[in-house]
């Protein structure tokens, strides 16, 4: 598999807050990597950078052969059909003074794209694929629902048929039932279009449903990265261990068997903790399971993702 996405060494800052502070990953061609962590962590500043509604401090970015970090707006349009990006606040995105068919005809008329059938058939069909009515083709975007206005986000993303399409927390804002639903349909349009997804959130449940592949994020940094049913069934840095300690088992049966592992403390502040690991004030095996030689290493040297075939992780104890 080709990669479709290849980011190196992305970093970002904010004043003095460095949101986003070295991270490499890649997107092959009709893969999902999911990209999870804590709030503040740095998802939605990566998210943005990719799709280059940001401009990294540093590192490169390079989709479908081209290295996008510093391409200007006019150069990055033709590229912009390819890659598109659903935001997590729907209302936000969406322009209240525009109809569903105006908004879903954008995408065609800022790329002098003409459908074949017409813009208005087109649009329809795009309506009726992510389970919208054609017939609410003139309603605005406060008279869908939640869900539907998260359709519509998503019709407008996948209008051009992209290659990638960048998830930023597509789901959160929605309730339980309709979050299903809606990870359904980006699952049925990824497999019916073959896109890739870089699918961000923080929720653990619905990264493992999508994803082929997750990267763990922690202040800035990915602290892990691997398949994802090696990542869900076998996670490594302590860190993953404990997200996936918090995510809720139905059964009550494998709760039981469940080991939960607490996290103490908040996250330092993003640009803090720059000498040695930056999750040893918050991790469990720190506190409980290493000796004073082993917390020494902690303290004094930064741990880098590894470059494991089974997956990488960055920590200097991980678990087997
Ligand atoms: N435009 C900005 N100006 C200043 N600081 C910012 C800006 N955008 C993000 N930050 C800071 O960068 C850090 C990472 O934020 P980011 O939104 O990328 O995290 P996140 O993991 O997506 O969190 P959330 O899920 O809450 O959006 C945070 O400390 C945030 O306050």
């Amino acid at each position: 598999m080709t990669d479709l996405l290849s980011v190196s060494d992305l970093r970002k800052d904010f004043g003095g807050v460095r949101a986003v502070d070295g991270v490499s990953f890649t997107v092959r061609a009709g893969e999902t990597l999911g990209l999870v962590g804590e709030s503040g962590c740095g998802k939605s500043t990566t998210a943005r950078l990719v799709t280059r509604l940001l401009e990294p401090t540093s590192g490169t970015v390079r989709f479908d052969g081209h290295e996008i970090s510093r391409y200007s707006e006019r150069r990055l349009r033709p590229l912009r059909r390819d890659l598109q990006i659903v935001f997590q606040d729907p209302i936000a995105s969406l322009n209240p003074r525009h109809t569903a068919g105006t908004i879903l005809a954008a995408p065609f008329k800022i790329q002098g794209v003409r459908p074949p059938g017409g813009q208005r058939a087109a649009v329809a069909d795009l309506m009726a694929r992510v389970g919208l009515n054609p017939e609410h083709y003139n309603r605005y975007p406060h008279e869908f629902s939640g869900g539907q206005r998260q359709r519509l986000g998503i019709a407008r993303a996948l209008a051009l048929r992209p290659k990638l399409v960048v998830c930023d927390e597509p789901v959160s804002a929605l309730d339980a039932s309709v979050q299903a639903q809606v990870v359904n349909l980006l699952a049925d349009l990824r497999d019916e279009y073959g896109l890739s997804y870089l699918f961000v959130a923080h929720d653990m449940a619905v990264v493992r449903h999508l994803s082929d592949r997750v990267a763990v994020m922690y202040l800035g940094r990915i602290v892990e990265l691997a398949d994802r049913d090696t990542l869900y069934a076998a996670p490594r840095h302590p860190y993953t261990k404990a997200l996936l300690s918090a995510v809720p088992v139905p059964d009550p049966a494998l709760r039981e068997r469940r080991e939960r592992v607490l996290l103490r403390g908040d996250p330092p502040a993003p640009g803090q903790a720059a000498v040695g690991c930056r999750f040893r004030s918050r991790c469990p095996r720190y506190r409980d399971d290493l000796d004073d030689t082993q917390r020494d290493r902690c303290a004094t040297e930064d741990p880098q993702l590894s470059d494991d075939p089974s997956g990488a992780v960055a920590c200097h104890f991980p678990s087997p």
